[in-house]
């Protein structure tokens, strides 16, 4: 069997993470009876640089055709100025609709190791186990849009936060599938005291919730989400919500673990699954051969399990990352004072080991 994958290391530290996926992904499946071939092409500010546009034709009938896609990030100061279409995130938002990955799994959870690079209490980093479901391919980052002047030459903006009810529904699906497999606690998240959007959201979570009686379900506001997540995190199994709201809250849950490279994540929707780490290109530290490769490293791991269906491999790439860490391996965002700093090569070279 030979699967095709899609690799697009974007901007920034993308290529170095993704180098250390692929590295990970062809050491996984080796005696496997199966091989990967990987196709490199261009997303983001390096397609701007190369073809003038965030996602070349090339690239989007490349991913159509692919078994999975991994995706390093994209972005940077470089393309922060000009017009609006020449954003490199403006590639990667439509990399996620063409695709129609509306559900974007982000599993939190923490490393007994790694509970000192955590800001928590010791007895509340280690029981962070949480798997957030974010809404990726609508709300407010997909809906209409405008930059304009009013009658009297002033700069207005907006952007529209738009659901339908089957954006809704399908994303709701995914997350109370998710807890049923889990500890069956479901928390939508919302603002519906004040949002309509977010009014709708709620309606549909209690209207589902009769056809999973098995799991809980509670919905918080997402201004005291952002609360709890650092005083009872605890407390969460499953978190669903829209897209803006789960953007933001996955970075905080990222740092409860340690730091924000270590999350990664499966965006799956209609087929071809889209695996990256939550992080972005990180231009502070483009170019050092610093970054943490591990979310890149566990979204292989996802790959495997959702895209590839190799549990069993998915769960060894899984554990070579706990050796690793057990046995110290730290890159510069993880380390404590005195702890030996790996670059982001000697720590793919320490998970390479326990495969
Ligand atoms: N999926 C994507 O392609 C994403 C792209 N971005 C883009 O990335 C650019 C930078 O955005 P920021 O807000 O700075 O977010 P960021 O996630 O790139 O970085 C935030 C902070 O975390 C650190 N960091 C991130 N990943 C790390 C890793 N693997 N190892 C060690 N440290 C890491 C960075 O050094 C920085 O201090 C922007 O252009 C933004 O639009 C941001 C988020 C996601
Ligand atoms: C372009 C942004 C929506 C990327 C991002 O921050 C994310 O998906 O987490
Ligand atoms: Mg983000």
């Amino acid at each position: 069997m030979t699967y095709r994958v899609v690799l697009l290391p974007g901007d920034g530290i993308g290529p170095d993470v993704t180098a250390a996926a692929v590295k990970v992904l062809e050491r996984a499946i080796t005696g496997q009876g199966i091989e990967i071939k990987i196709e490199s092409h261009l997303l983001g500010g390096c397609a701007i640089d190369e073809t003038g546009t965030p996602f070349p034709e090339k690239t989007q009938e490349a991913v159509q055709t692919a078994d999975a896609v991994i995706l390093g990030a994209v972005g940077g100061p470089k393309w922060d100025v000009g017009p609006g279409h020449l954003r490199p995130e403006a590639g990667l938002l439509a990399l996620r609709r063409l695709l129609g990955v509306y559900a974007n799994i982000r599993p939190v959870k923490a490393f007994p190791e790694l509970i000192d690079a955590s800001p928590l209490r010791k007895e509340i980093a280690q029981a962070v186990d949480i798997v957030i479901v974010r809404e990726l391919t609508g709300g407010a980052y997909f809906g209409k849009r405008e930059r304009g002047r009013d009658e009297a030459g002033a700069r207005f903006a907006y952007d529209t936060m738009y659901y339908s009810e089957e954006e809704i529904r399908r994303v709701l699906q995914t997350a109370f599938e998710t807890a049923r497999l889990r500890r069956k606690k479901l928390t939508s998240v919302d603002k519906a005291n004040v949002l309509d959007s977010s009014r709708l959201w709620r309606e549909i979570v209690q209207e589902m919730s009769a056809q999973y009686p098995d799991v809980t379900v509670e919905h918080l506001l997402v201004d005291a989400c952002a609360m709890h997540l650092v005083t009872h995190p605890q407390v969460f199994d499953v978190l669903v919500t829209e897209n803006l709201f789960g953007d933001i809250l996955s970075d905080e849950s990222a740092v409860l673990t340690g730091s924000i490279g270590m999350l990664p994540s499966a965006s799956l929707g209609q087929g071809i699954g889209l695996y990256e780490p939550i992080h972005g290109s990180a231009p502070d530290i483009a170019g050092l051969g610093i970054a943490n490769p591990l979310g890149a490293i566990l979204s292989v791991a996802l790959l495997l399990r959702y895209s590839l269906h190799l549990e069993a491999a998915a769960l060894r790439v899984e554990q070579a990352v706990a050796s690793a860490v057990r046995d110290g391996a730290r890159t510069k965002d993880l380390a404590r004072q005195g702890e030996n700093v790996l670059t982001t090569e000697q720590m793919t070279e320490r998970v390479l080991s326990y495969l």
